[in-house]
């Protein structure tokens, strides 16, 4: 008999197809392709392992319609790869997670392995936890005393799913079982002889069945065909009664394209498929257990099994929630509930005691968190645009069309908030400081101010090597827009009483009046300002009342304080409210010339009071400091 070793010289002969002159050979140019230190030669390509071609597939062509049926193996296949595995405690947690969520077939264990999946199963059965539109799934073994095991654990349940499977594989024909391809088929069908026969004693329960060829990825597909459908052809399925067939990618072995041409294969040929429910089990040892499962559904299955975010054998199962909201993401109903998924978050990470990675898609950490410059800038704009959008056309925001760069679903759609969108470091640009400065201060910076204050923040964030907080941010701002702001009566500076902050602008004003005259051009202002002396010691700080007069306020303010030696010509203008209603704060920024054309400084001053014309005044009084620091 031939052995799966026999293709030791072949894999040695073969391997590293890059030195193959015959083959199309990749565009290194100027850069040839020498061996390297690793041991290619152990290894071989699966076509030479497992040879198998379907050029009459269709599913590239294909596009995904709906969501398959789907059911979660967390408390089997999940449960069997954890250190710890659940106790009945953390079981009941999880399948009430699952429930709720809307998993309507949930595998809840392997009874004739372990008394606490025996006594779990029990539980849901006694109790009479099982919600009617819910199937329970229990795995054996295609083994005899493992089977019956099964069976008596079920007694009682309204309706279960029975899932025996054994291993096809080519290696494990040869290394597990010593046997060969009849020997292995028989297996699977003295099993399902065996269900067909306790499930004439198993009076009440509504059974159907589940058959696995274990280790399909290592199995010739038409020897996998032909293992079910001798399984098939004992149990009998009917389109109203019909039954699973379950193709796991025990170990992920291909590149998802072979994965899918091999259930495509499966999909066209199985005998009786109408009264079959083709399901994949994919797991994920090569990090493409999804793109493998969304080829196999264009394939031709109709369901999925797998994991919550993934956990299972070493590199665990298909991710359930990934797959679901990839779905949402084009549109597509998941059939499941999403919407809370940073709770579901901490009950499996609770249950698993596995803790999550901070780049699991939809769900980690940094999933919807921008640090880089050009990114934060197309975010912002990107959410300012839907905005406005959705305003024009009347739409409620929380459901209108998704559309920001950088962001493929809504972090509120999953539970989150918009709060970690944009972080900032030394990688970032002005739009995530502008971002934050606007979403968490209500302060709306205009495009040069934004640059001007982004050098500012940039100094910091390369001083500190670390990422520079939304707290940072604001300091650093109080700190060289808003010298000498008190917080008064003022909500957006509540906060400005801030010990860190060291007072260090020369001028504060304290009151202004305006008298309009009858014409714009002659209004009147008297202001108060103190003037504390910084930077000049011998300067005593005092109280100074002048007065000017100009074409509106910010000329005449402009004229009086010309008497303290600066000359300021205001280049640009912008304001808004930072709230709404009677006790409204608004917010004033002013890009000034100051000193004469011989010396100028163009910098920006930013002004915050309840009056607007006051804020105003003080963005040219923050400029000016500014020119003094
Ligand atoms: C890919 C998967 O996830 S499959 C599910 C795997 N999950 C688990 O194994 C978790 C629970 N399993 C267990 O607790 C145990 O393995 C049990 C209780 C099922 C069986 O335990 P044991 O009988 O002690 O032995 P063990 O698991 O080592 O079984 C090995 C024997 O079963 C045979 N065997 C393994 N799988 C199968 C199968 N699917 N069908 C028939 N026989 C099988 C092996 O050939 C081997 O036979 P041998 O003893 O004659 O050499
Ligand atoms: C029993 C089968 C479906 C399995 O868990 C696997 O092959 O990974």
């Amino acid at each position: 008999m031939s052995s799966v070793f026999d293709l030791a010289p072949i894999a040695a002969a073969s391997n590293g197809g890059n030195n193959d002159p015959h083959l199309p050979q990749p565009r290194f140019v100027g850069m040839p392709q020498r061996p390297s230190k690793m041991p290619y030669e152990k290894y071989i390509a699966y076509d030479k392992q497992v040879p198998f071609s379907y050029p009459q597939r269709t599913w590239p062509d294909k596009k995904l319609q709906r969501a398959p049926r789907w059911c979660s193996v967390d408390l089997r296949d999940g449960n069997q790869s954890l250190v710890n595995p659940m106790d009945s405690a953390r079981k009941l947690r999880f399948w009430n997670l699952l429930v709720s969520m809307g998993y309507k077939e949930i595998e809840v264990g392997f009874p004739s392995a372990s008394e606490t999946d025996y006594d779990f199963i029990r539980m849901l059965i006694e109790r009479q936890l099982i919600p009617d539109d819910v199937t329970i799934a229990v795995l054996t073994q295609a083994r005899e005393h493992l089977i019956r095991k099964t069976y008596e654990a079920l007694r009682g349940c309204k309706r279960a799913i029975v899932h025996f499977y054994n291993s096809t594989s080519v290696l494990q024909r040869e290394v597990v079982f010593r046997k060969d391809k009849d020997g292995i088929k028989q297996l699977a069908t003295d099993a399902a002889r065996l269900c067909k026969e306790l499930e004439t004693e198993a009076e009440g329960i509504d059974i159907s069945y589940e058959y696995s060829p274990e280790s399909f990825t290592g199995t010739e597909p038409e020897f996998a065909l032909e293992v079910c459908d001798a399984v098939v052809d004992v149990i009998q399925p009917t389109a109203e009664h019909p039954m699973i067939i379950n193709i796991p990618a025990t170990v992920e072995m291909t590149t998802p394209n072979v994965f899918a041409d091999q259930i495509e294969f499966l999909h066209k040929n199985l005998k009786n498929r109408d009264a079959i429910v083709l399901s994949l089990h994919p797991h994920n040892d090569e990090g493409m257990a999804i793109a493998a499962t969304e080829l196999a559904l264009l394939a031709g299955a109709d369901r999925v099994e797998g994991c919550l975010f993934g956990n299972g054998e070493r590199t665990g199962n298909v991710d359930l929630c990934t797959l679901g909201l990839n779905l949402l993401v084009q549109g597509i109903d998941p059939q499941i509930d999403f919407s809370n998924l940073h709770e579901v978050r901490k009950i499996v990470e609770y249950c698993n005691q596995v803790v999550l990675s901070e780049r699991h898609p939809y769900i980690g950490n940094f999933v919807f968190t921008a640090f880089s410059g050009s990114h934060q800038d197309a975010i912002k704009k990107g959410m300012e645009a839907r905005e406005v959008a959705a305003g024009l056309q009347g739409a409620d925001l929380d459901t209108f069309l998704w559309q920001v760069p950088y962001l493929p679903i809504d972090p509120k759609d999953v539970g989150g908030s918009y709060e970690a969108v944009i972080r900032v470091n030394s990688q970032s640009g002005k739009g995530g400081m502008a971002y934050l400065l606007k979403t968490n201060h209500n302060l709306d910076l205009p495009k040069r101010l934004q640059i001007e204050f982004d050098k500012i923040v940039q100094k910091y964030a390369d001083e500190t090597k670390r990422e520079v907080k939304d707290e940072d941010i604001w300091r650093l701002f109080k700190d060289e827009y808003l010298p000498v702001e008190e917080s008064g009566n003022h909500p957006a500076l509540a906060d400005s009483h801030d010990d860190s902050l060291n007072r260090w602008g020369r001028f504060r004003l304290l009151g202004a009046n305006i008298m309009s005259g009858e014409s714009s051009s002659d209004t009147v202002i008297k202001i108060k300002i103190e003037d504390n002396g910084f930077p000049h010691e011998d300067v005593e700080p005092h109280v100074q009342e002048l007065s000017g007069i100009g074409n509106g306020p910010i000329a005449a303010f402009v004229n009086a304080i010309s008497v303290l030696g600066v000359t300021v010509s205001v280049l640009d203008y912008a304001e808004h409210a930072l709230s709404s209603g009677g006790d409204a704060v608004a917010a004033s920024y002013v890009e000034c010339q100051i000193g004469d054309d011989s010396n100028p400084q163009i910098i920006w001053g930013v002004g915050i009071d309840s009056s607007i014309t006051t804020s105003s005044l003080k963005a040219i009084l923050s400029a000016v400091n500014r020119t003094m620091r």
